[in-house]
């Protein structure tokens, strides 16, 4: 039997280079070996990514923060049971691009619902499973939105909100220092790429 593989997030506000490094950091594992599913959140199954659609299209007030939250952690449940948990099993590694942090930080945090409420929602839906480690990656979020082309519905809720953010995902950080690493985010893509990378020196 193969052992089970190691499940990584990559966490941040909006335009930090989460997505440019997720597939970056399944190159770089693949390079040494190791076999990498690249998934994301919302989505990584058929539900979630039905669930995607109804979250990130529409207005910005399509959805209040609480009906946020819900629609959040039920994509998530299907995800972890179809995707994350029976590719862990055939021993690959998972890079997601984003996971329940990005649930606190948004809806938990800058939308008022709470932490610990998140929490609840996660434990019924996913049994509060976590990843090993979570790579928190750092932009200024006036420099991340501007990078953005096109914002979705949660891109556009304002700078406010996404300062607020950013502030919540760096407590969740300095709360819970073994599963979390942050990461500079600025510079070149290969220095950030290099930065992941060390930051994952001592699970290789
Ligand atoms: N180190 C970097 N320096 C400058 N631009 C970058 C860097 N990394 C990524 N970008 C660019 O910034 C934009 C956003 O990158 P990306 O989509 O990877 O961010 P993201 O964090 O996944 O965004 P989102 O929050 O919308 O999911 C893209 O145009 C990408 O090419
Ligand atoms: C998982 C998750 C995501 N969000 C927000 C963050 C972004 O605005 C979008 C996802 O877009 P991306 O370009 O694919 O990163 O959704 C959120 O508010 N809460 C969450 O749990």
């Amino acid at each position: 039997m193969s052992q089970r593989g190691r499940f990584i997030s990559l966490e941040g506000g909006e335009g930090v280079g989460k997505s440019t490094q997720a597939k970056r950091l399944v190159a770089a594992l693949q390079a040494r070996g190791i076999e990498t599913l690249l998934t994301r959140e919302p989505g990584g199954s058929a539900g979630a990514e039905a669930i995607r659609a109804l979250l990130l299209q529409g207005g910005a007030d399509r959805w209040s923060a609480g009906a946020e939250a819900l629609l959040f952690a039920a994509a998530r449940a299907d995800h972890v049971a179809r995707t994350i948990l029976p590719a862990l099993d055939d021993g690959r590694w998972v890079i997601c691009d984003r996971f329940l942090d990005s649930s606190i930080a948004y809806q938990g945090g800058a939308g008022g619902v709470g932490e610990a409420a998140i929490r609840m929602l996660h434990d019924v839906g996913s049994n509060g499973f976590l990843p090993d480690r979570t790579l928190l990656l750092t932009l200024d979020p006036a420099e991340g939105l501007a990078r953005e082309d096109t914002p979705d519905r949660i891109g556009e809720k304002g700078l406010a909100y996404h300062r607020a953010v950013a502030d919540s995902f760096l407590v969740l950080a300095v709360n819970d220092t073994s599963r979390f690493r942050v990461v500079d985010a600025s510079g070149s893509q290969d220095m950030v790429t290099d930065r992941l990378v060390a930051a994952l020196d001592d699970m290789l």
